[in-house]
Order: structure tokens, then C-alpha cells, then sequence
């Protein structure tokens, strides 16, 4: 049975759905060497933002297939470790969306309205109505950073409040914006001219200080930002000096650079206009529910060999895509295997050439199954989707993809492998029949028609009377049972090649007697 280890704490949903198929161990408040120690013994992973998985805990875990993140943010994960490992990356893209727009919404609220402070000074005993006049957000600006799925609902509810919406982020279209009542503008006009602004970006290496001393003081004198997307985005000694000396209105925090928020912090020096609450966005019982479900049933999935719906490494490659493409995958991994092993040398180059309707489907994933199949033989069950393509790159392997909409040979079109080695080049083509099943349509240019079996034998020799027996009676000498034969010959008594579906492994001194006999040149025992 597989063994799944939670770090942090996961509502009882997801826990359930992975006790179904995997041993559950629950171990929270693990420090960064207890989880190296132990997460060897483990094949998943989940996590919410609490545990940081840095490349040292990836690489101890020897059996580890995926780590799931329940929730959006992956920046507590070393992802690009990840990949290389092989190891799938998941989150749970829309299950908190609500959650934290809501907490956004309740900051900017508690912001405008000074209830936190009002809440401390009556339950302190005073009865101060003249202190917390606030102001409403109603005919306010609001100023939203990163106009994705949190900050469009932000942006929705703030619209049905009367407020004026306007946003910066790079990667939405101005018809976006327009469908979503919402003008978009330059980051630095968006501070300049919000009443209130929310953060709603992902931390990267781009956004990191994103906010800084320039920007906080290009804000408006009463303008107050509040932050539920990532600590990190805003330079904290900054903002506690603007909010100190005035130079904005006041802020929300609800995410730090670092957490839990250290005793030292700058913020913990400001007098009275700041807001924290400690990375509450997606706390909600139904959010909390979601992610849960959401991951654990795409860590369940992994587990059983299934694709996962949201693995954040595994580029182009969907769920929907995996199983409308899953029979042109297939047979992409096996040419890819095929090839890498009756190719002679060092591959340097691999063209895809996709034919017919092949030219219709998306190319990459058809891509990274070859070049999965290809490096297969050499890295084992340590090559997968997710690092195929990086395994590749590593090992100096171009690509080229080539799109040709004519398929004269096969109606359901073709895809042909061409590989550039050191000794030369061979070519590999196969197509998806009707009812799904493989075949294997050319080698190196000579016409064949075979389905990929367990062991293959294929050679490459002259096409003369008796070799077909001899090879035949050398097989039966090794009690290798053969099970279908084929030659393909483009001239009489020219070049051949031969393919034969056999029942058992070909041994090596097998090999070396095959390679023996006059009139062939090459032989290559080929396991899928
Ligand atoms: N406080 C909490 O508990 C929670 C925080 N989050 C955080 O909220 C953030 C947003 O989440 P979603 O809306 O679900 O993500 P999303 O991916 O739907 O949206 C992010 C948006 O940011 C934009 N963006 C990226 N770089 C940008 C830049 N340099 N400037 C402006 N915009 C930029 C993207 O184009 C995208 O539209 C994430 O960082 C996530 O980790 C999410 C859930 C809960
Ligand atoms: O797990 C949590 O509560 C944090 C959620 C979060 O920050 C995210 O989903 O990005």
C-alpha cells in the first residue's frame, strides 16, 4: 500500500479520500530535518502553506510522486526541484477563490471603518464615537493589482458596492477588463489615483518589493492598501515608516514575508493605522473543504497511475488533454522508446513530424511522450511528464517540430519520429487506428505494419533466400518462441528490414549469433 504523509492541517474530506487507496500519517508542527529524515518513506506529499519543501527534503524523497498544495500559492514548494525529480507539483487553483476575496473585502471594510480599533477601545470600556468616524467605499476608487481569479471577484463585489474599479495586471485584455466593468491602467497611475488598493499577484522573483518606498509614497495621504496575496510583495520596512509617518491612510495585512510574523518585525512598531491577521485568507470551512477534496482526489488519482487535473509542472498537459489524446500519447511513447533503442549513438536532435489529423492535435504534449519514451530505456521509471522535456534539454537534445496537414498513407494520420545521432539518423512511424489500437507503420523508410509487443526483434539485412530460416532456427535453438514476423523491402533482393514479435527476452549471445549471420547488419532486441 502507498503511504501519503500530511504536514499540515487538512480538513477530514481530503483525509478520507486518501485513506481509500494509501496508508494516512498526519504528523504536523514536523521541523525541516524531521520531514528530510522521514519523507523518504513516503510516495505523496500534502501540504498546506505551513510546510516548506525546499530541494534538500525533494531530493531525500526517493519515492516521492507528488506533493499536492492545498490551496493556490505554490512558492512554498521548490517546484522547478520538483520537476526535475519527476515529482508532480498540484494545487487547488479555485477552491479558496471566495474565501479570499471575502477576507480582502472584510480588510478593506475593517479599513475603512476602524473596526478592529473601535472593537479593542469598547470591550476596553470606553464608549469613543467621535475617533472611528471612517469613510464609506462607496463612489471610492479601488486600485486592484493582479486582476485574476480572486481579485475579478474582488473587483465584482466592490463594482455591486457602487465603488470605481480600476486595475493593473499585465496579462489581462482590455476586453477582459471591459466585460468586468473594471478600467485597467498602469501600475504607477493605479497608486496614484486609488482610494484603496488590493493586492491580488502571485510572489515571484518579479514581484518581490513590488511595493516599495516610491510607490507607497506616490499614494494618496488617506489611501490604504490592504495585502491578502503574498507577504514579500511589499517592502515591510517601507510601508511601517509610510504608515508612521503618515504617508498613507493605513493598511491590512493578512500575508508576511516571513511566517509566522517575527517578533522583530517592522510592522509590529506601528502605532495604529495597520490591520494583521495571520494568513487567514483561505480559512473558511468551505474552502478549507474544497482544497482538500480538490487535492487529495488528484493525489489519490497519481497514486492509482491516473493523470492529475491541476499539476502545475506538467505544461500543456490537462486532464481533458490526457484522455482525448491518451492512444496518440501512447503511441508517441512508443516510437520514442523504439527509437532510442535502434538508433546507433549519441542522440543530438529529435524531429516530431505530425501528419494528417495528427497536425490537428496540440503538439507539445505528443512532444514530451516522445521524448519521455526516448529517454526511458536510459533513466527508467525516473522519467516522466513532468521532467522529460528538462531531462532532455540537460542531455543536449534539441527538438523540432514539424506540422504537415497531408497524410496520403493513413486516415487517422501519423506521427513520425526522426532521430540525429553521432552514427546517423533512423526514422520511426506509427499511427492510431480506429478502434485505438497502435501500430508501427515504418523504420528507417521501409514499410511494416506491426503493433508494439513486450520484446521485438528488428533487424536490418539483405534481402536474400535462407535468412529468414537461419535467424528462425537460431531463435528455436534459445527457445525464444517467435510470435508474428514481418519484412518490409522497398527492392527485390535490396535492403530489409525484419521485425518479429517474440514471446521471451532475447539474450545477449542470442544477439551476438543474430549479428553473426551473413547478410545482416544490424540487430536490435527492443523491450516496450
Ligand atoms: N491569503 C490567502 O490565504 C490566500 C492567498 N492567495 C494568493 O492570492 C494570489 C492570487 O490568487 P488567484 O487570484 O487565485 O491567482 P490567479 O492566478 O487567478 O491570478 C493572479 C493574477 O495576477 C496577475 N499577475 C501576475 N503577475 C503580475 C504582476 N507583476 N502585476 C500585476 N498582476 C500580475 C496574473 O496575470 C493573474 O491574473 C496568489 O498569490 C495566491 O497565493 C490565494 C488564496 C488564499
Ligand atoms: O493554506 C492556507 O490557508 C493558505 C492559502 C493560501 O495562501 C493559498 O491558497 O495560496
Amino acid at each position: 500500500m502507498t503511504k501519503v504523509l500530511v504536514s499540515d492541517p487538512i480538513d477530514h474530506a481530503g483525509i478520507d479520500i486518501l485513506s481509500q487507496v494509501s496508508q494516512v500519517d498526519q504528523r504536523l508542527g514536523l521541523s525541516s530535518n524531521q520531514l528530510k529524515e522521514i519523507i523518504g518513506d513516503y510516495e505523496a506529499l500534502m501540504i498546506r502553506s505551513g510546510t516548506q519543501v525546499n530541494s534538500e527534503i525533494i531530493e531525500a524523497g526517493v519515492n516521492l510522486k507528488i506533493i499536492g498544495r492545498a490551496g493556490v500559492g505554490v512558492d512554498n514548494v521548490d517546484v522547478p526541484a520538483a520537476t526535475k525529480r519527476g515529482v508532480i507539483v498540484v494545487n487547488s487553483p479555485g477552491g479558496n477563490t471566495i474565501a479570499a476575496a471575502e477576507h480582502a473585502l472584510a480588510l478593506l471594510l475593517s479599513l475603512s471603518r476602524n473596526i478592529p480599533q473601535a472593537h479593542l477601545s469598547t470591550i476596553s470600556g470606553k464608549w469613543d464615537r467621535k475617533k472611528f468616524v471612517g469613510n464609506e467605499l462607496y463612489k471610492k476608487i479601488l486600485g486592484v493589482v493582479g486582476l485574476g481569479k480572486i481579485g475579478s471577484h474582488v473587483a465584482k463585489v466592490a463594482n455591486a458596492m457602487g465603488m470605481d474599479v480600476m486595475a493593473f495586471d499585465p496579462f489581462v485584455s482590455a476586453e477582459r477588463a471591459l466585460q468586468m466593468q473594471v478600467r485597467l491602467s498602469s501600475i504607477d497611475d493605479l497608486f496614484k489615483e486609488a482610494d484603496f488598493i488590493t493586492l491580488h499577484l502571485p510572489r515571484t522573483s518579479e514581484t518581490e518589493n513590488l511595493v516599495d518606498a516610491k510607490l507607497l509614497s506616490s499614494m494618496k495621504q488617506n489611501a490604504r492598501l490592504v495585502n491578502c496575496a503574498r507577504g514579500g510583495i511589499i517592502d515591510e520596512t517601507a510601508l511601517a515608516e509610510a504608515l508612521n509617518s503618515n504617508v498613507i491612510g493605513g493598511a491590512a495585512l493578512d500575508v508576511y514575508s516571513q511566517e509566522p510574523l517575527k517578533n522583530d518585525s517592522p510592522l509590529l512598531n506601528v502605532k495604529n493605522n495597520l490591520i494583521l491577521t495571520p494568513h487567514l485568507g483561505a480559512s473558511t470551512a468551505e474552502a478549507q473543504q474544497n482544497v482538500a477534496i480538490d487535492v487529495a482526489e488528484q493525489i489519490r488519482d497519481v497514486l492509482l497511475g491516473l493523470p492529475a487535473r491541476s499539476a502545475v509542472n506538467i505544461p500543456g498537459l490537462s486532464a481533458e488533454i490526457m484522455d482525448s489524446l491518451k492512444p496518440h500519447l501512447q503511441l508517441a511513447e512508443s516510437l520514442g522508446l523504439l527509437a532510442s533503442q535502434v538508433s546507433g549513438g549519441q542522440i543530438q536532435k529529435i524531429e516530431v513530424k505530425l501528419q494528417g489529423e495528427f497536425s490537428q492535435h496540440p503538439s507539445q504534449p505528443l512532444v514530451i511522450a516522445t521524448l519521455k519514451g526516448l529517454l526511458s530505456s536510459a533513466l527508467g521509471n525516473r522519467i516522466n511528464y513532468v521532467n522529460a522535456s528538462l531531462e532532455a534539454q540537460g542531455r543536449g537534445i534539441s527538438v523540432e517540430e514539424v506540422k504537415d496537414e497531408a497524410s496520403p498513407d493513413f486516415p487517422g494520420g501519423s506521427l513520425q519520429l526522426r532521430t540525429f545521432a553521432d552514427k546517423g539518423t533512423n526514422s520511426v512511424t506509427g499511427t492510431v487506428l480506429a478502434d485505438g489500437e497502435l501500430r508501427i507503420s515504418s523504420i528507417d523508410e521501409f514499410p511494416i505494419n506491426v503493433s508494439p509487443s513486450r520484446y521485438m526483434l528488428f533487424t536490418r539485412h539483405r534481402d536474400m533466400p535462407g535468412i529468414i530460416g537461419k535467424l528462425g532456427s537460431l531463435l528455436g535453438t534459445h527457445n525464444v518462441n517467435i510470435a508474428a514476423m514481418q519484412v518490409g523491402r522497398r527492392i527485390v533482393r535490396g535492403e530489409a528490414v525484419m521485425v518479429l514479435s517474440i514471446d521471451d527476452p532475447i539474450p545477449s549471445e542470442l544477439l551476438t549469433s543474430i549479428l553473426a549471420v551473413e547478410g545482416i547488419n544490424q540487430a536490435h532486441a527492443v523491450t516496450f
